[in-house]
């Protein structure tokens, strides 16, 4: 047996060794083909190796990789500039990762209440089965204890409510809360929407009592639910906004959002980052936008995820001993599995496919945004060709 990695021991790897990447399809050391809907974590959002992204890259990789922050850049200033004109927000502070973007939501928020004279409004009120990363101040924010554990006294100043119990939220404001937080669509707590009336009711408890509506889409955003930042769905806009993962399609780019109001406290000194903003991650996140923000576009993704959609709903109909229920938006799936998902996963897996386990017994389907519709259909015989395996394995066993 080979000697193992000197790696930590944070992940149960799988054993397979990808080599390289094409579009929706990863490819082993050995040559074998997989088709990946998981998109590392839905974050391959215009696919592996995609020519116009890789090209950006190159060019840009040519000129200068690296510049301080103490600088002006103009890839910075473009890419924020995109930004704001296609949403609510009027400021951006670029990072490496979600849990930095998040990180910078919550400080936005508390320094914005702090500078208006409540330095005692520090409380962020957050929902269970949430996930918001895996900093300190992230585990606290998410609704999950098992993150939390052994991590010592939790950071304080995160108050978790039932997700979707709107009187819950309600009884949980009080004169030490500054904001609200939440994903539209909780991803790993196992693919679970938030109603648009859900939404709109933050929304309004937010304006009523002042507090900050932030949201986390880290892995709702850039096109993944069909729309270019999932809250459009619920025609609400929020104050700040957590985004990364599909911004840059592999490469480590995320970014945090805020109207100029919401943003006014962050004055020079109050944050930072050495590598946030660099010109790699500007070049390739503005190539990203791009595709994304190209003409049809997301149609194209509304589109392919309602074929992707209704060929899961019929699996579910044939097989209701493998699969309990289908739920998600766009191109953010997930399978409740009517057996254990792992095992799912694994039959999954075997058929040369690609998901991402989540919470409540869910597998999360995240192709990237450029998947075509023969591909989702090779998506679904690969699902069924498992659900068989599944089927006939039990068979086997009873007989
Ligand atoms: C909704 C959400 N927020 C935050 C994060 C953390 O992002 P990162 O792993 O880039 O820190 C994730 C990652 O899975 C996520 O899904």
């Amino acid at each position: 047996m080979a000697e193992a990695a000197p790696l930590y021991d944070t992940y149960s790897r799988a054993p397979l060794r990808f080599e390289r990447g094409e579009g929706v399809w990863l490819i082993t050391e050995s040559g074998e083909r997989y088709l990946d809907f998981g998109a590392g974590v839905a974050v391959t959002s215009v696919g592996h190796s995609n020519p116009h992204v890789v090209n950006a890259l190159k060019e840009q990789a040519d000129k200068v990789w690296h510049l301080s922050n103490i600088y002006e850049i103009p890839g910075q200033e473009r890419l924020a500039k995109r930004l704001t004109d296609a949403t609510f927000a009027d400021k951006v502070f670029f990072t490496n990762s979600g849990a930095e973007a998040l990180e910078c939501a919550i400080k936005t928020a508390r320094r914005y209440q702090y500078s208006k004279g409540h330095p005692e409004r520090f409380h962020i009120i957050t929902f269970e089965g949430a996930f918001h990363g895996r900093t300190l101040a992230t585990i606290a924010a998410g609704g999950q204890e098992k993150y939390l554990e052994g991590f010592g006294p939790k950071a304080p100043g995160f108050d978790q409510v039932p997700f979707g119990d709107i009187e819950a939220v309600r009884a949980a404001v009080t004169d030490a809360t500054a904001a609200i937080l939440i994903e539209p669509v909780q991803g790993e707590g196992g693919v679970r929407p938030a109603t648009t009336e859900f939404m709109k009711a933050l929304r309004q408890i937010c304006d009523e009592k002042g507090l900050l509506l932030i949201l986390d889409e880290v892995q709702t955003g850039v096109g993944r639910t069909g729309k270019l930042f999932a809250h459009e769905w619920s025609g609400i806009t929020p104050d700040i906004m957590a985004v990364a993962k599909g911004i840059g399609g592999g490469f480590p780019l995320g970014a945090c959002l805020a109207t100029a109001e919401a943003a006014s406290g962050m004055k020079a000194g109050t944050h930072g980052s050495t590598y946030g903003g660099n010109p790699l991650a500007m070049a390739v996140g503005s190539a990203v936008l791009d595709i994304i923000l190209a003409e049809g576009f997301l149609q194209q993704v509304c589109d392919v995820a309602l074929v992707f959609r209704q060929g899961l709903a019929s699996l579910k109909d044939r097989y209701p001993d493998v699969i309990e229920d289908i739920r998600g938006e766009g191109l953010l799936l997930g399978i409740k599995a009517a057996i254990p998902s792992a095992e799912l996963l694994q039959a999954i897996r075997a058929a040369h496919l690609l998901g991402v386990p989540a919470g409540d017994n869910v597998i999360r389907l995240l192709p990237p945004l450029v998947v075509t519709a023969e591909e989702a259909r090779e998506g679904l015989v690969r699902i069924e060709r498992a659900a068989e395996s599944i089927r006939a394995s039990k068979v086997k066993k009873t007989a």
